[in-house]
C-alpha cells in the first residue's frame, strides 16, 4: 500500500503545500482519536455557546476547531485562516504563501449518536493585495483551490482528497498512524437511483423543486425503484456518493435565513464540489456550477445540487 506523501511527490505537488497537508492530517488523527473515545473523554455534548450561524456548539466542535486552529497557526506556511466555528478571518504567518478554510466538525447534530462526522477542508493560495485579515483573501472562486478534502470519521478513518488532478482515498492505519491509498481515482457513476434530501423540508421548497419531488416519490415510472439515503453529514452523504453515485440536495427555502438553503459555500460546498468534479460527477448551484461562484461573505450559504452528472442536469432542467 502507497503512503500518501510519495502518492503527493509523484503528482508534483511542491513540497511546502506537501507539509501544510501534514499539518491538517495530524490534527485529524487527533481529533480521530477524540471522537473514537467519545463519553469517555468527555466530548460528548453540548456547550453553552453559539456560533455565527445560531448554531448550538458541540463540544467536539469546539474541541475540533481548536485542534486546527492551533495546529495551523503554528504552521509558518499559512497566513490566515477561516472556520465555520470562528466568526471572522484569523491571521497567522505574514507573507506566508497559503490560506485554509475549515468546517471543523460537519455533522455534528450526529455526535451524540455516535453518527457520521466528519472534518472538511481546503487550501489556496494567499492574495498579496488585501490585507491578511480580510475576507477577501478567502474572496477565491472554488476552481482557484489548490487542495480540498475530507477526514470521515466513520468505521475507518478515511482521507479524500484532490490536488487538482483525481479524487483518491486514504485509509488510516492504526497500527502505524499513517495514511495509505486505498482508492487511486474515483468515477462516479453517471446516473443511479439514489438520492439524499432532507425530506421534510418538502412544503417550504419552491413550487418547481416540489414538483421534481412528486415526479421522482409517485408521478413517474421512470424513477420506480429510487432509494434515498440521508446521514444528516454532508460530509457522509457526500461520501457514499463518490464511491457509488447518486443525487445530493440541499434546496433554498421559504424560511427565514433559509433563502440559500442551510450549506455553506466556502467550506462546505466548494471543496466538496472540487473532489466531487474531479471524480466526473458535477456540482451546482441554482443551475450554475458552484466552483465559479464569486464567494461574497466568509460564511455565506449557497443551494446546493451534487453528484452523478446526468440525475444533477435532469434536476437543473426541470427546477430552472
Ligand atoms: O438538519 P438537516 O436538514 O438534516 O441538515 C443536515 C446538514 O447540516 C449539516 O450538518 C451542516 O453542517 P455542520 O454540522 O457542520 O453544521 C450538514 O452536514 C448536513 O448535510
Ligand atoms: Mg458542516
Ligand atoms: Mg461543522
Amino acid at each position: 500500500m502507497q503512503r500518501l506523501i510519495p502518492v503527493l511527490k509523484k503528482d508534483n505537488v511542491e513540497l511546502e503545500l506537501i507539509m501544510l497537508i501534514r499539518t491538517i492530517l495530524a490534527a485529524s488523527k487527533e481529533i480521530s482519536f477524540r471522537v473514537s473515545q467519545g463519553a469517555l473523554a468527555g466530548v460528548l455534548g453540548s456547550t453553552l455557546d453559539e456560533n455565527i450561524q445560531g448554531e448550538v456548539q458541540k463540544k467536539l466542535d469546539v474541541i475540533a476547531n481548536q485542534l486546527l486552529k492551533g495546529m495551523l497557526l503554528d504552521d509558518d506556511s499559512v497566513r490566515a485562516i477561516a472556520s465555520e466555528e470562528e466568526d471572522f478571518v484569523v491571521t497567522g504567518t505574514p507573507k506566508a504563501p497559503y490560506i485554509v478554510a475549515f468546517d471543523p466538525l460537519d455533522g455534528s447534530s450526529n455526535v451524540d449518536i455516535n453518527g457520521q462526522i466528519g472534518t472538511i477542508f481546503t487550501i489556496y493560495k494567499a492574495k498579496d493585495d488585501v490585507p491578511d485579515d480580510s475576507e477577501l483573501q478567502f474572496a477565491q472562486k472554488g476552481d482557484q483551490q489548490l487542495c480540498a478534502g475530507y477526514v470521515l470519521y466513520g468505521a475507518s478513518t478515511l482521507l479524500v482528497m484532490t490536488t487538482g488532478g483525481p479524487t483518491r482515498c486514504y485509509t488510516l492505519d492504526s497500527t502505524h498512524g499513517g495514511y495509505l491509498l486505498t482508492e487511486n481515482n474515483f468515477e462516479i457513476p453517471v446516473r443511479t437511483k439514489e438520492f439524499s434530501v432532507n425530506i421534510a423540508n418538502y412544503r417550504y421548497w419552491p413550487e418547481k423543486i416540489q414538483c421534481y419531488f412528486d415526479e421522482l416519490l409517485y408521478q413517474s415510472d421512470a424513477f420506480s425503484g429510487s432509494s434515498m439515503r440521508w446521514n444528516a453529514a454532508m460530509v457522509g452523504d457526500i461520501h457514499r456518493i463518490i464511491s457509488r453515485g447518486g443525487l445530493f440536495l440541499y434546496p433554498q427555502d421559504t424560511r427565514d435565513g433559509n433563502s440559500n438553503g442551510k450549506i455553506r459555500l466556502l467550506y462546505e460546498a466548494n471543496p466538496l464540489a472540487f473532489l466531487v468534479e474531479n471524480s466526473g460527477g458535477l456540482a451546482s448551484s441554482l443551475g450554475k456550477a458552484i466552483l465559479e461562484i464569486q464567494p461574497t461573505s466568509l460564511h455565506q450559504r449557497v443551494p446546493v445540487a451534487i453528484g452523478s452528472k446526468e440525475q444533477v442536469e435532469y434536476y437543473n432542467k426541470v427546477t430552472r
